[in-house]
This record gives structure tokens, sequence and C-alpha cells, in this order.
């Protein structure tokens, strides 16, 4: 599903250069559950965001689901994002003021294809009752409680049928008990075959997941 082959990658600000990435090498199979993990500023995000096709490395090549993506420009990257990945954030990126429906229908709303729309506006209903809250269908967003926000946004994840989902902190802003629901999801996904990638300093997480790679300063230091 992914290689990385010495990625590396440089934010240059006026006054310093910084080097957030050295030389990251890492392969992930298809139907992994894996876990990045790292202290505060280590290079999970920056790592995630690459992973994503949602920020360019500086050098390296990237390899995604066999296609090396390394130089796609903004248009491509965006292409092979809505067709591949499912984004999972702590803080949900939901728009609070829609219903539950006009969310989960949110990466849907653009697709061409008339017939592919429909069939995915069917799936919603499946989606949430797996979910646990197509009894929220009209509910406004904002009305949810952290748990409920949470399964909406792996919801509208999963509405385009991806084969990768990437979570960073999933559970960053919810208590001991959502956290472990929300953790039973994405491992069910796992199960049925999806590969899961959750960026997490918790522990508590990492643990749900069959592999888990920690970073720091920028560098891969363990892989287990
Ligand atoms: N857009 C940016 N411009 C400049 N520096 C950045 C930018 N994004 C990240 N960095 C720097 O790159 C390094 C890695 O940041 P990153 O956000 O990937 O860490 P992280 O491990 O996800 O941290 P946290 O757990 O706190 O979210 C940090 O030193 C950060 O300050």
């Amino acid at each position: 599903m992914i290689q990385l082959e010495e990625i590396t990658k440089t934010f240059n600000t006026k006054a310093v250069s910084l080097q957030a990435l050295h030389k990251v090498s890492l392969s992930i199979k298809e139907g992994e559950f894996v876990a990045i993990t790292g202290t505060s500023g280590s290079g999970k995000t920056t790592l995630l965001n690459i992973l994503g096709c949602l920020d360019d490395q500086t050098s390296g090549k990237y390899f995604l689901a066999g296609e090396d993506v390394s130089n796609y420009n903004k248009a491509k990257k965006a292409t092979i994002r809505n067709e591949l990945i499912g984004f999972v954030l702590q803080d949900f990126a939901l728009v609070e003021h829609y219903t539950v429906k006009q969310n989960m229908m949110l990466p849907v709303m653009y697709m061409k294809d008339k017939k592919m729309r429909k069939e995915r506006q069917q799936n919603m209903e499946e989606l949430l009752t797996k979910l646990g809250i197509v009894h929220k269908i009209k509910e406004k967003t904002a009305l949810l409680s952290g748990g409920q926000k949470q399964r909406v946004a792996i919801g509208r994840a999963l509405i385009n049928e991806p084969k990768l989902i990437l979570a960073d902190e999933p559970t960053g802003a919810l208590d001991q008990k959502t956290s472990q629901e929300i953790m039973e999801i994405l491992n069910k996904l796992y199960q049925e075959g999806k590969t899961v990638i959750v960026v997490t300093h918790d522990p508590f997480v990492a643990s749900y997941c069959s592999r888990i790679i920690q970073i720091e300063d920028g560098k891969i230091v363990s892989d287990s």
C-alpha cells in the first residue's frame, strides 16, 4: 500500500530551516493496522500529511498503491486522495451547522458520476447504522457528543470506500470510554481489510495496533 524511500521534509521560514523528517524509509502492506508514535514535535503529523498526499516531501520517493506519487501536482494528489484515502482528525473537522447527513455527503457532493453518487448516498444509512448513529441522521452536528461527532467523521471518511484510513490523534478530544469505542471501530475496519494508520502519542491507542512505529527527531527509531 505504502512505500517511502528516503523521505526528507524541510520547512523553511525566514529565520530558520527546520528538517522535520530525515530520510524516512518505510513500507506498509495492505491490511495493516499501524500506530505512528513519538513525542511532540517528532514529525508524526508531517509524516501523516505526506502519506495523505496533503503535503509534498522535499526529497525522496513515495509509492502509494503502486503509483509513484512523488512528483504529482496538487490536482493529481487530490484525485488519488479522493479515491484511496479517508481522513479522521482529532477535532473531527465537521461543519457544525450541517446535519449529520449533510456532513456525510460532503465528499460525494462534487462527484461527477451521478450513478456512483446515488450509490454512495444509499451506503450512507448503512454506514450510520454500523456506527450506531443512524437515529441522529437529521440532527445538527453541533448538538452531538464528542464520540458521536467522531463517528460521523469516521462515516464521512468511509463514504467513498477508501482502502486507506489515516487518523491523526482520533481520540485526542475524547474521554477514555469513548476513546475505547472509537478504537474498537477502527479495529473493526482493520478486521474488514482496510489499511489503518493512526498517529498518536497515547500508548492506549497504540495498543490496539498490530505494528508500532516510533519516530523521534524526524527519524524512525523503532518499528515492531
Ligand atoms: N508548516 C510548518 N512550518 C514550519 N515548521 C513546521 C511546520 N509544520 C511542522 N513544523 C515543525 O516540524 C516539526 C515536526 O512537527 P509535527 O507537527 O510533524 O510534529 P508532531 O510529532 O506531529 O507533534 P505533535 O504531537 O505536537 O502534534 C516541529 O519542529 C514543528 O515545529
